[in-house]
């Protein structure tokens, strides 16, 4: 039996001390944090990747160093499941007490007794792609996550500076490289070919859209999109904003997905750039988040998050089903969380399964795989489409009856390949709204009209101790602290079409509370009252008390 190089890791690890008064936790999205107090963590993650390929036989983990949609000075690190899936939830758990262990013996201590204990055969080899976003933290970083790699001997492959969906999407190609179930060339030129090859097959014969402007939060979408732009040629025209990737404090500054989702309103830096009946989208830090905004005639702003992308989409799929004369093989359902607007959910359930899980993106996938086509969405804009292989194999063996039955079918197998079925990927999911937008000669506004958006609002509130709220039903009731469900339930039947929910972040240091009514004035004025009952019940001080808390 193969043992660990103790040595080699004690040695190693002396060079990555951990800072003592930092308790990391491998969450939602990883380990996320100040990139400054992360070195430790990365060297750590380079040997507990390894151990994960060990684990799976030696098949290709991956490695993504981002912080996505948060702050410049924020980094963190996630590892990536051999189909381009996050990491196995009890993983999670062993990532966290191993990134704590306190000095370099303990780790490695900690390292012999995981191995152990997770049956791990050490003579199995090592398969990892690593990448990271443009953050100025990444090279060091990576240079920490190599010195892991080195001390247990893995055989890792730089993937340099590209997307999370890239990422995942290398993963995927890797480890079905030469099967059936090949996912695409397993490099950037291999991802961008399939994208760019599916779109122009789902465009073929329609009028060139108007110019797209995107938004790339000057992170490392705009390295991508330029590229993606090469491929697709004058078949859809984009111009980029927001591209200063190497500009200092920047990065996702008053731009990006995330910002327009939380302020509801247009990156200032687009103001003089679109015009009134223009659409245009923004990404993410990373890559894996989009969201949509045109100006109307009037110049008012209007969002198209992630719950109207579902809408468009999954409307769009099943009529080409129906189309392709599949629809009694092929169900279509939706996965949303709490966060979606409620009269998105209204719409769809009018149509569709629907399914609520809790936040995280890796719910919504595991929920989106049991449907045969599954569209998840979460309404800051991360999201995709699942094909599972039964329906793969369906759209593959299918005997159309007509020729419009075969274009459909033809349609069908295009989308498969021009979705990133590992992850959200803004890129993918961009040229997919392009797509139906074109199929159904649809501009923002006529997109915006499948359903009204009720008012919403989100509150951030900063409590003692995040982790004494506990909830239930997918996150839409509080079981813990006692008796605060019924107290924010009194609030809610107190407003027209209200509807409110507290839970506890999974990646940042607060509880947020979520808020929707019929009229924008209610919606905020429900969702700070809650704001203010939660942090009461909370034990937080009245002198630091938020003003606008009610
Ligand atoms: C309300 C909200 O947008 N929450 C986000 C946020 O999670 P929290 O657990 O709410 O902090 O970050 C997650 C990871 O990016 C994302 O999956 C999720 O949707
Ligand atoms: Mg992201």
């Amino acid at each position: 039996m193969a043992s660990l190089p103790r040595k080699e890791i004690q040695s190693l690890s002396d060079l990555h001390p951990k800072p003592e008064n930092v308790t990391f936790q491998y969450g939602t999205a990883g380990f996320r944090t100040l990139a400054s107090v992360l070195d430790s963590v990365l060297f750590r993650v380079g040997i507990i990747a390894a151990l994960r390929s060990k684990k799976l036989d030696g098949r290709t983990v991956g490695v993504m160093i981002t912080a996505s949609h948060n702050p410049e000075d924020d980094n963190g690190v996630k590892i990536v499941d051999p189909r381009g899936e996050m990491l196995e939830a009890s993983w999670e758990g062993h990532a966290t007490v191993l990134s704590n262990a306190v000095t370099s013996a303990d780790f490695v201590s900690a390292l012999e007794s995981f191995v152990q204990t997770a049956k791990i055969d050490l003579s199995k080899p090592t398969r990892i792609v690593y990448a990271r976003d443009t953050r100025p933290s990444g090279p060091a970083l990576v240079a920490a996550l190599e010195d892991g790699f080195k001390a247990i001997g893995a055989d890792a492959r730089n993937a340099g500076v590209t997307t999370t969906p890239i990422l995942h999407y290398l993963v995927r190609a890797i480890n079905t490289k030469g099967t059936e179930e090949s996912y695409g060339v397993d490099s950037e030129q291999g991802y961008f070919e399939k994208l760019s090859g599916a779109f122009k097959k789902l465009v073929a014969g329609r009028p060139t859209p108007p110019t797209l402007l995107i938004d790339c939060a000057n992170g490392v979408g705009a390295i991508a999109a330029s590229q993606l732009s090469q491929y697709l040629g004058d078949t859809l025209p984009f111009s980029l904003a927001n591209t200063a990737t190497t500009t200092l404090g920047v990065l996702n500054k008053n731009c990006g997905a995330d910002f327009v989702k939380t302020t509801q309103k247009l990156p200032p830096s687009l103001a003089d750039k679109l015009q009134p009946g223009e659409r245009a989208c923004s990404l993410d830090g990373d890559a894996d988040r989009l969201m949509y905004f045109y100006l109307d005639e009037r110049g008012h702003f209007h969002m198209l998050d992630g719950d109207k992308i579902a809408a468009l989409v999954a409307a769009f799929i099943v009529d080409f089903v129906k189309l392709a004369g599949l629809e009694n093989e092929i169900k279509v359902g939706i996965v949303q969380t709490a966060y979606a607007n409620g009269a998105s959910t209204k719409y769809l359930l009018e149509r569709l399964p629907v399914k609520c899980v809790p936040t995280g993106v890796k719910h919504l996938h595991h929920a989106a795989e049991h449907y045969d086509i599954g569209v998840y969405f979460e309404a800051n804009g991360h999201g995709t489409v699942l094909f599972s292989d039964t329906t793969l194999a369906t759209l593959k063996s299918h005997q159309p009856l007509s020729p419009a039955q075969s274009g459909a079918l033809k349609h069908l197998i295009s989308l498969t390949e021009l979705i990133n079925q590992t992850v959200g990927d803004a890129l993918s999911d961009m040229l997919l709204v392009e797509v139906v937008l074109a199929h159904k000669s649809y501009t923002g506004v006529e997109w915006d009209s499948l359903y009204a958006d009720l008012p919403n609002r989100l509150v951030k509130v900063v409590v003692g101790d995040r982790n004494t709220f506990l909830t239930e039903d997918a996150e839409r009731r509080l079981v813990s602290p006692p008796g605060l469900q019924q107290k924010v339930e009194e609030l809610v039947n107190l407003y027209q079409g209200g509807r409110s929910f507290v839970r506890p972040s999974g990646t940042e240091d607060v509880v947020r509370v979520y808020a929707e009514a019929a009229i924008r004035a209610q919606a905020d004025e429900l969702a700070f009252r809650v704001a203010g009952l939660v942090y009461d019940e909370a034990g937080g001080d009245a002198a630091q008390r938020p003003k606008e808390f009610l």
